[in-house]
């Protein structure tokens, strides 16, 4: 059906009452793809952080990227598909499935159950992966974006069993199969189509890897594979129905995700003005050509005779438990920022702390950093929060970052923190001091509280004896006798030269504003 209508408020109620658009964000403009709609359904699989795998008692190391462990050494008979093993499932990958459903605001299903879906491949023993494909354990949630005031709903949570590996050798033509991943548990949280551009794509994956890192049941980690993306990009028409959807597989990182959505979007636009349908695939994404490749159609998609497992009982979770579960969150990002929000604190600075507590701060040996988070709530209990989020993410990180070091590296206390900041509070030291103290702090790595190594440093601040910044002024005025000159002709950017040289003077122990205020009455 053709509506033209050039009203752009009738063409979203008529829209949306024929359910063709989703939201009003639908009438954005993009100026990359003007008259375009984008469309992107991201279903992520996340690697469950528990100790063993999802139907067996073999451990699975800390990860299953772990290098360090040998190959086929975390294999139990089952997760090699010997006849006669059975599954018996981990009730802490449940546990932890719960907690990302709870966090995820979607309904934990009381009963669900699980299925085998089948293909063949060398690195899934069994010749069938069990999922959650009928009956999921949860349902319908959603998830807030961080950046941007966009609500993404959860279609469903599924548990299921990740595969082996398999490496192929070009030159003697040998796939070797590493089984310690095969039986990991992973969650599958399938979104609805509700993201319009690469940005908020990103923004939903950077989103739920702070969540599921904030309640512990993944590490969340693209790179190492513990978090795997599958996008699904379609593009329509404004105010047209839904385009055909792509899925582009393999994505192992929020940059290569995103530039893969650009040049997805792009073929589709292509196609559509030559007048071509897009057809239902299945695409890879090639890192060096920026764009992305068909790996299967829609006709050539397997069938995976899904079937209920039959070794395994429904999972029924009673209300006492899913309870206990909801009882024992933790504090979930999305509060933590309007926590912080509401303590006064700038959004950019909740979002530096964010970021750092989430561990996106990525770091010079590939390692993550944490805690920030809680690192501020301690120095700022009984003391001014903005004054501590001040030093925490503009000197204490960019000092780190000067020595290349990140948060998880800092040697500097809470106590030792929280005795610098009272410092500066109660005007002990000036702000030139506090940093060199911080300098010092970092280079020595002492546990030393800051009021004695300011007495130590000579440090503290001597506001009350104006003899010594007389002395100090007179001399810097002697010192400079032409910038002298030309701040009593009235040239007040020259007064903060001299400023600058008493301050030296004084090792930084001077109020800047006294000693304006000083040189001025000598001035004149
Ligand atoms: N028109 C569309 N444009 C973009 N994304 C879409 C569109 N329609 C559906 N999607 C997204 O496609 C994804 C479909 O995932 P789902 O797991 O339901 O099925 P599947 O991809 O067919 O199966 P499999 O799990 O085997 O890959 C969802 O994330 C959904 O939001
Ligand atoms: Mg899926
Ligand atoms: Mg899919």
């Amino acid at each position: 059906m053709l509506v033209h209508v050039s009203n752009p408020t009738t063409l979203v109620r008529l829209s949306r009452s024929l359910s063709l658009v989703h939201t009003s964000r639908a009438l954005n403009d993009d100026p990359r793809w003007p008259g375009w709609d984008v469309v992107v359904g991201i279903e992520v699989h996340a690697q469950i952080k528990s100790r063993h795998k999802l139907f067996s008692e073999c451990g699975q190391g800390s990860l299953t990227s772990d290098y360090s462990v040998p190959p086929n050494t975390r294999v139990s008979p089952y997760d090699a598909a010997f006849p006669g093993t059975l599954p018996r499932l981990n009730p802490r990958c449940v546990e932890l499935g719960v907690r990302t459903a709870i966090a995820l605001n979607a309904s934990v299903q009381r009963r669900s159950s699980f299925d085998r879906k089948h293909y063949f491949y060398a690195d899934l023993p069994a010749g069938y992966q069990i999922t959650q494909h009928y009956a999921p354990f949860a349902t319908d949630g959603r998830l807030t974006l961080s950046k941007e005031d966009v609500h993404v709903r959860i279609k469903q949570l599924q548990l299921e069993q990740d595969t082996g590996k398999s490496t192929f050798d070009p030159r003697n033509r040998v796939s070797e199969i590493d089984l310690n991943r095969a039986g990991t548990g992973l969650m599958e949280i399938v979104s609805e189509p509700d993201m319009r551009s690469p940005e908020e794509a990103a923004d939903y994956v950077r989103t739920l890897q702070a969540l599921l890192r904030s309640v512990g049941s993944s590490d969340g980690n693209m790179e190492q594979g513990s978090l795997r993306c599958d996008v699904n990009v379609s593009v329509n028409r404004q105010g047209a129905p839904l385009g055909t959807r792509c899925e582009i597989k393999n994505l192992n990182s929020v940059k290569f995700m995103m530039i893969a959505i650009v040049s997805e979007v792009h073929r589709h636009i292509d196609l559509l003005e030559q007048g071509l349908a897009v057809p239902q695939e299945t695409r890879g994404f090639n890192e060096d050509r920026a764009e992305t490749y068909s790996l299967r159609s829609k006709e050539d998609a397997p069938d995976y005779r899904y079937m209920p497992d039959p070794n395994l009982p429904p999972l029924l979770l009673n209300e006492a438990y899913v309870t206990e579960i909801c009882q024992s969150m933790p504090e979930l990002p999305q509060a933590a920022r309007a926590r912080l929000l509401a303590l006064g604190l700038s959004r950019r600075d909740v979002d530096v702390l964010m970021d750092i507590d989430s561990g996106r701060e990525i770091t010079f040996d590939g390692q993550r950093s944490g805690g920030a988070l809680a690192y501020f709530d301690q120095v700022a209990q009984r003391r001014d929060p903005r004054l501590v989020v001040n030093w925490i993410t503009h000197e204490l990180l960019g000092q780190l970052a000067s020595r290349r070091e990140t948060f998880s590296e800092n040697s500097i206390s809470v106590e030792q923190m929280g005795g610098l900041i009272d410092l500066l509070h109660n005007k002990k030291i000036t702000g030139t001091s506090g940093k060199s103290l911080m300098r010092h702090i970092l280079a020595t790595r002492t546990t030393t509280m800051p009021s004695t190594l300011a007495q130590e440093l000579s440090l503290l601040a001597s506001p009350a004896d104006d003899s010594n910044l007389e002395a100090w002024c007179a001399e810097a005025i002697a010192a400079l006798p032409e910038e002298a000159d030309a701040a009593r002709r009235g040239n007040a950017n020259v007064v903060n030269k001299i400023v600058g040289r008493v301050m030296k003077a004084s090792r930084g122990t001077a109020n800047a504003q006294s000693v304006k205020a000083m040189l001025l009455k000598l001035l004149h």
